[in-house]
């Protein structure tokens, strides 16, 4: 049985930069009160570093992104995103704290279907002030490099995203993410639907663009040959516990 009690410093330095970006510990949580609960290890990760989260369907990969999104809140242990717990927060101080500070990569993208490419983009700084202010030298300036950096030809900014490719939607929701800074970016499962070479490009763009922003990145995937790209990794398993895997 892992040791799911100890405390997990994943910061690279603890002498540098120690802005902390997540703290977990004693996390558990139940969607179904007759079954065991979900647990995972203690977790400390620092500004700018990221995290390859992997493990078998159903071993609760998912339900970490929820409990970090502030979507659903621990059945006990503590989350702390940016030194806030997120269990003090309401319910609309959470969606506002997620606005202000997280961008998400989902599988199915979630991009506006009625929005241009630029738009879908630029919605991060529509909803937040502080994403807003963030994204220089202007919210739209930002979007177009963050498009032209993820290589989404000019001709479609203008356009329906809906006339990319899946690849390029992908991209389109990393930019997204990235807009205004956040701090940190949820990745579940973001490249399940690209062949090998534009999943490492992507990956590539996406740890580059994230360190350049100083976000943090977790990244939820089932390939194992993602790993050795993220600074620290960890493994869950499919028995409601979790152990680390470096
Ligand atoms: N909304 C929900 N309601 C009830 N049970 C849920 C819900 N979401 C997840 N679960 C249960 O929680 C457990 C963990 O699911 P989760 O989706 O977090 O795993 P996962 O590792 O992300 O799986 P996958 O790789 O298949 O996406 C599973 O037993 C699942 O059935």
């Amino acid at each position: 049985m892992p040791d799911t009690t100890s405390k997990t410093d994943l910061s690279a330095d603890s002498s540098a930069i120690p802005r902390q970006a997540l703290s977990i510990s004693n996390l558990a949580f139940c969607w179904d009160k007759t079954q065991p609960p979900l647990r995972y290890p203690d977790i400390t990760l620092h500004a700018g570093e990221h995290l390859f989260l992997r493990g078998p369907s159903g071993s609760g990969k998912s339900t970490l992104l929820s409990l970090l999104g502030g979507l659903i809140l621990p059945d006990t242990g503590k989350l702390s995103l940016l030194g806030t717990d997120l269990a003090r927060l309401s319910g609309g101080q959470r969606d506002r704290f997620r606005a202000d500070h997280m961008g998400v990569i989902f599988q199915q993208f979630n991009l506006v279907p009625y929005l241009t490419t630029l738009d879908n983009v630029m919605l991060p700084c529509r909803l937040s002030p502080k994403r807003r202010a963030r994204a220089l030298p202007t919210p739209e300036n930002e979007a177009e490099s963050l498009l032209t950096a993820l290589d989404i030809p000019q001709s479609h900014w203008h356009r329906r995203v809906t006339g990319l490719s899946v690849g390029q939607q992908q991209r389109v929701a990393a930019a997204r993410a990235l807009t205004g800074g956040p701090e940190l970016i949820l990745a579940d499962e973001p490249t399940s639907a690209l062949d090998s070479d534009n999943r490492d490009r992507f990956i590539e763009l996406l740890l580059g663009l994230a360190e350049k922003k100083q976000s943090s990145v977790i990244f939820v995937s089932h390939d194992q040959s993602l790993a050795e790209r993220f600074n620290h990794q960890i493994a869950l398993t499919a028995l409601d516990t979790l152990e680390r895997a470096q």
